[in-house]
């Protein structure tokens, strides 16, 4: 038996949660399909159709279970109902929108693709292969070396098909895959879907305005109209009769598709009533009904094929292959950004620069004390600052890409996240020491005793519990720009308790804790420790009636910061970049179990 996919009386509504002012919770159900039912078999192309807004893109998600809301209504592959994992495995899903990351060439997309979506038993060498079958059948050989980014939106959906073709799915639905195209590349694209439908698939594309001579590619349709009732099912030509005997004659030399959409909209009542009773919906209920009664009779698993079983025991890429496809994807991705990596650097240098002239005269006496821990407050400030709004962007900028590859079951948040770290941190540490060294050298730190590891070790975990800090936010707040807003205040709190603005041991007890939650303080308190723990005599001025610290120690003491603390600080810090990083982890987590856009 052939693959069919029918779908009966489907409805299916979405659950929307609102909070008022005062936590008082209201759930409100939209119905977003009104008993729509089909059928797909194989070999056959079928189109969704209807206005802006009718639940094309619904319907077809609900078809590949990949719609969160409540559904009622019976989905069947060969009369059997069919659970979710499969029916993610067997169905190729094409999305309206095309999200990726488009720095790689469309030969690195395709392999990153290959690598996580295929069954790893199949060997590198069909991979290669299989990459270049389709990129031959989809026409997409003088492109493979050009960035998505650079693509014609025509190049762009055939990849996007070639993506969802890689592991050769019967099922093939796409959403809206002409849209913003010419009628030539439009009418490329859906011969490619023919092309697919003839090698017996099921395919099912949804539609708008199709131009004359595409929409008579397709085989059957679906009118929907707004609030996804349903105008019509069934073969073309049965289309035109279906309307002809509501008395809506297209008339000749126009296009079909248009003469449709425009009934739909100015009648839609009429037309889902009139189908409710019409010939083509009792035809399409005999059909639905015969296959159901077919199955019956046949004890395959789901009745399929043992083509199909395959599907059942896909081995899915392991966390360590997602994580080494993740990180060469974010590698490739920071390299090919080497513009932007080359004026991160100039802005550090430059920054370096300003702050260091200003310290280049610093010698170690009594003047030269607020001058060192001055200049020693500026490299962890700017640290600080630069390294957590330079990871902020992370995930807000590749979110929607994230939730649709991790909802397709591509890979798992834990991967990503760690490819991410594994991309950044180098990238953190490498700026910090280059960021210190030129502080060190230009403003002469070297000259108060303090060698380079020293001086350079606080800074570097300040830079990674603020690159923590960064990633935290950014996984916090979907919203960047309130995620900046709401890091401003806290970032002041922290400064303020640096031990450079306040005197710490004059802060009010119930405040003093909050020292501990900052990476200024940490950062501040070690490298002051290590700058003047050896230093045993400060020169005092001539004018004995002025104040004069004597030993490195009374410093120390004078920023409210205690000799012993050194280790407290870093572990501090090392523990601000461990807690950070779980909680980020957490809050990833959680926002990539919200519904992806598709
Ligand atoms: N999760 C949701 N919550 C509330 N409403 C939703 C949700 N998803 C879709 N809708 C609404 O359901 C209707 C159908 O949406 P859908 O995207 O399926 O339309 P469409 O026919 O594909 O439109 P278009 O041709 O513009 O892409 C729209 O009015 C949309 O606003």
């Amino acid at each position: 038996m052939d693959l069919v996919l029918c779908w009966e009386n489907v409805s299916l509504y979405a659950v929307e949660t609102k909070k008022s002012f005062l936590g008082k919770k209201t759930v409100r159900r939209l119905k977003l399909l009104n008993n729509v039912s089909g059928i797909a078999k194989a070999g056959e192309l079928c189109a969704i159709m209807g206005p802006s807004g009718a639940g094309k893109t619904t319907l077809l998600a609900a078809l590949s279970q990949r719609n969160t809301g409540i559904m009622q209504g019976d989905i069947h592959l060969n009369g059997r109902p069919i659970d979710k994992d499969l029916m993610v495995k067997m169905c190729g899903f094409v999305p309206q929108q095309d999200l990726a990351i488009k720095t790689l060439t469309v030969y690195e997309h395709l392999r990153f693709m290959a690598y996580l979506k295929m069954d790893q038993r199949v060997s590198k060498v069909q991979i290669e292969r299989i990459i270049e079958n389709l990129c031959r059948e989809l026409n997409l050989d003088r492109c493979r070396r050009t960035r998505l980014s650079a693509l014609s939106g025509g190049e762009m959906k055939r990849v996007s098909l070639a993506v969802q073709m890689l592991p050769d799915p019967p099922l093939l639905l796409c959403d809206e895959p002409t849209t913003g195209l010419d009628s030539f590349s439009a009418s490329q694209v859906v011969s490619l879907l023919r092309s697919f439908a003839a090698k017996g698939k099921i395919v099912i594309a949804s539609i708008h305005q199709p131009a004359s001579g595409i929409f008579e590619m397709f085989d059957s349709v679906c009118l929907l109209v707004p609030g996804g009732r349903q105008a019509y099912y069934g073969d073309m030509d049965g289309a035109k009769k279906h309307f002809e005997q509501l008395g809506y004659v297209c008339p000749p030399d126009y296009n079909t598709a248009e003469y449709f959409l425009a009934k739909l909209n100015t009648h839609p009542e009429k037309l889902c009533k009139r189908f409710e009773i019409s010939q083509a919906a009792k035809s399409l209920q005999t059909s639905i009904d015969s296959v159901n009664s077919a199955s019956r009779e046949c004890h395959l698993v789901y009745g399929m094929d043992e083509r199909f079983l395959k599907f059942y025991s896909i081995q899915s890429a392991s966390r360590q292959t997602q994580l080494k496809w993740l990180t060469w994807r974010a590698a490739l991705d920071l390299v090919r950004n080497m513009q932007r990596i080359i004026l991160r650097t100039f802005i550090y240098a430059i920054t370096a620069l300003f702050v260091a002239i200003p310290y280049t005269n610093t010698i170690l006496n009594q003047e030269g004390i607020q001058s060192i821990q001055g200049r020693n407050y500026a490299v962890v400030a700017e640290t600080v600052f630069l390294q957590a709004y330079a990871v902020m962007h992370t995930f807000p900028a590749e979110i929607p890409v994230l939730l649709r590859e991790i909802s397709n079951g591509l890979y798992e948040p834990a991967p990503y996240y760690l490819s991410k770290l594994i991309t950044i941190l180098p990238r953190a540490i490498l700026e910090t020491i280059m960021f210190s060294a030129m502080i060190y050298f230009i403003a002469g730190a070297g000259k108060d005793d303090l060698n380079f590891f020293w001086f350079t070790l606080p800074v570097i975990g300040c830079a990674l519990a603020s690159s923590a800090y960064g990633f935290c936010i950014s996984a916090m707040f979907e919203n960047i720009r309130t995620a900046s807003l709401l890091s401003v205040p806290f970032d002041f709190i922290s400064y303020t308790f640096s031990g450079l603005f306040l005197q710490l041991s004059t802060a009010p007890l119930h405040l003093s804790w909050i020292k501990y939650i900052s990476r200024f303080y940490y950062g501040l308190e070690a490298m002051s420790i290590l700058q003047w723990s050896d230093v045993d005599n400060i020169a005092c001025p001539e004018n004995e009636s002025l104040p004069c610290i004597k030993s490195g120690e009374g410093v120390i003491y004078k920023y409210g910061y205690h000799p012993d603390n050194l280790f407290l600080d870093m572990t501090g810090l090392v523990t601000m970049f461990f807690v950070l990083h779980f909680l980020g982890y957490r809050f990833f987590v959680k926002r990539s179990q919200k519904s992806s856009t598709y």
